[in-house]
């Protein structure tokens, strides 16, 4: 899985995207994360990457060409046009559901805004989709890329050591998570609950079902819903 990100900052992307769990995926080849200047693609001494919004109104409009000439040369030789997705608040809210989607494409362009916004005629040209990673307000649009490459590389086979567990991750089947306990049995005369450390199996799966059922019912009425309405 290749993303290009095209940005305004991309030592903010080098840094967060070669630690962790992303970085050892990366050199596994597994995924590939390049950072593109969209100041690289100015055309003026300045770097100018901004403009003021015709019509008036405060902040500033990031400019079509260098964002069309990023993202040309990203596409440059390339028989197929990438997705691209723009970061910002009016999108589509990432849910898991989209993420495994997104985990099934080979090569993804993010697109972050800053300032303002960004001129609409690089979102009718350029974009084919708008996701949000929640309902407010950020300064840019790098987070929530890194948010969704985060949540998409993880799903690639060979990212995660533990995949086994990968089923039972919450959100996965819809429900959250059940409850985790680890050593010791007892801290600070606080059990561990007597289920974990009997060694039934199934009885600790069925535990755990319930335990999923229970906490998603009370702490996210509407997954539950879905989740009633899916089975
Ligand atoms: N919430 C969100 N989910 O995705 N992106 C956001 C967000 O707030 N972006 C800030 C932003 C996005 C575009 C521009 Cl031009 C300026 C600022």
């Amino acid at each position: 899985m290749k993303f290009d990100v095209l940005t305004l900052f991309p030592e903010t992307f080098e840094l967060v995207m070669k630690e962790s769990i992303i970085g050892r995926a990366q050199e596994k080849g597994l995924v590939e994360v390049n950072a593109i200047d969209i100041r690289d693609y100015t055309k003026d001494k300045h770097r100018k990457v901004d403009d003021y919004p015709f019509g008036g109104g405060s902040g500033m409009v990031m400019m079509c060409q260098p964002v069309f000439d990023a993202f040309r040369a990203v596409t440059q030789g390339l028989d197929t046009k990438p997705r691209v997705i723009f970061m910002s608040p009016q999108g589509r809210v990432l849910t898991q559901k989209m993420a495994v989607e997104l985990s099934k494409e080979e090569h993804l362009i993010l697109l972050c805004g800053h300032y303002e916004g960004i001129d609409e005629r690089i979102i009718e040209e350029l974009v084919d989709e708008e996701i949000s990673i929640g309902d407010y307000v950020l300064t840019g649009g790098e987070l929530p890329a890194m948010v969704l490459i985060d949540c998409v590389s993880r799903l690639i086979p060979g990212v995660l050591s533990s995949e086994g567990s990968f089923s039972d991750e919450s959100h996965f089947n819809g429900l959250l998570e059940y409850p985790q306990y680890t050593r010791p049995a007892e801290y600070e005369g606080r059990p561990v609950p007597e289920i974990l450390l009997s060694g039934h199996h199934a009885n600790i799966q069925k535990w755990r079902a319930e335990q999923s059922l229970e906490r998603t019912r009370k702490k996210r009425p509407d997954l539950y819903e879905e989740y009633l309405k899916g089975k």
